[in-house]
């Protein structure tokens, strides 16, 4: 009887799959087309498209009545946009490396399977790989929800005329991973980066309190370096223990189970609204009292919700005092035209970093 049932549903599964199988093509299809007009409208167009992705993923996880949850049906509609992108034009986008990073999560995350991924060793490699042209878009971490601001990537944009295009939150979890070589009763050493060993660090002084805690460049090369150690452990995420083929001995280590980790996509190209936006900007301003208030006011004034005031010491005579400020909208608004323009009167300099879609999934 069950066997019966059994090959019903499986009948069903098969006829289903033969729907989606026909319209993924024809949507693919129709991206193809997509480019066509595109390309006829302007020889150098742009096919990656931020706000319509970020529109799509919206609308589905508005329509999505289940079973399957909302992020679930739209990371399954993120992979067949990645791969309808891929059919139009590969989107090529650097990272920081290596691989196995949690950046490199962010970027599949972001972007999908199909995007062509390509590691970097250090944040400002990853700027200097966007503004060369040699990928059209780089993934960058920026704040951690435990550890605080990526201060590296917020001094890169000092330097660079490069536009935030985008962001992606990841939730972070950490494990602790050793090799088929270690010896699990003689761990005396666990290598990570800075920022996880700060995420775990209450769990680590009360399992580990005696091993010396080691900090390298990433976590990934921290996964990297215990392959050839026989007395060493690493803290690291799920992509790099399947890139080593490292065994988990404690998952989700971290201290706060809300630990996560917003990254930034930056690129060159302006993107339009999506309806639901982030602006960032970097503001200097003379070393004055009251220079806080100054930029501040006109947020309250015109009731603009700040999500992040940053401040970083300036590295240029004239720059006493740089902040870097998100708020929500997009700076097509008039109501943050408005706020640029007072900022813009007040400020020894005004740059808008970009306006973007807030993070979807
Ligand atoms: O709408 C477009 O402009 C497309 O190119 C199509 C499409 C999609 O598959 O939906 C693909 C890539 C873009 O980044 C956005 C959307």
């Amino acid at each position: 009887m069950a066997d019966e049932k059994l090959g019903q549903l499986r009948i069903q599964i098969d006829s289903l799959d033969q729907k989606i199988l026909d319209l993924i093509s024809e949507r693919a299809r129709c991206a193809q087309e997509v480019a066509r007009v595109k390309t006829e409208a302007d020889p150098s167009a742009v096919f990656y498209r931020p706000e319509r992705e970020a529109q799509v993923l919206r609308k589905i996880m508005e329509k999505n009545d289940g079973p399957l949850n909302d992020e679930e049906m739209a990371r399954l509609f993120r992979e067949i946009m990645s791969a309808c992108l891929a059919l139009e034009d590969p989107v090529k986008v650097a990272f920081l490396g290596p691989e196995g990073t949690f950046t490199q999560q962010a970027s599949l995350k972001h972007f999908g399977h199909s995007a062509v991924c390509v590691p970097m060793a250090a944040i400002d490699e990853v700027f200097r790989e966007v503004a060369a042209g040699a990928v059209s878009y780089g993934v960058v971490p920026v704040e951690n929800s435990t550890e605080g601001v990526v201060s590296h990537t917020l001094d890169s944009f000092l330097d660079s005329s490069l536009k935030i295009c985008g962001e992606v939150v990841l939730r972070i979890h950490q494990h602790m991973m050793v090799s088929e070589n270690t010896r699990r009763d003689h761990i005396t050493r666990i290598y990570s980066h800075a920022q996880s060993f700060a995420q775990c660090r209450k769990w680590l002084d009360s399992h580990w309190p005696m091993a010396e805690r080691v900090a390298v460049s990433s976590n990934a090369e921290a996964a990297k370096r215990i392959k050839g150690e026989w007395n060493s452990a690493a803290i690291a995420g799920d992509m790099a223990a399947e890139m080593y083929g490292l065994e988990k001995i404690a998952e989700k280590i971290e201290d706060r189970p809300d630990n996560s980790t917003r990254f930034l996509i930056i690129g060159n190209q302006p993107v339009p609204p999506s309806g639901n936006d982030k602006t960032s900007v970097v503001i200097s301003m003379r070393n004055q009292p009251g220079a806080l208030h100054a930029i501040l006011e006109p947020f309250h004034v015109h009731n603009l919700d700040l999500t992040r005031v940053e401040t970083r010491p300036s590295r240029t005579g004239i720059w006493n005092y740089v902040f870097f400020v998100d708020f929500e909208g997009h700076q097509e608004d008039p109501v943050v035209r408005k706020v640029l323009e007072k900022l813009g009167e007040r400020a020894n300099d005004l740059r808008v970093l970009g306006s973007y879609p807030k993070g979807v999934l």
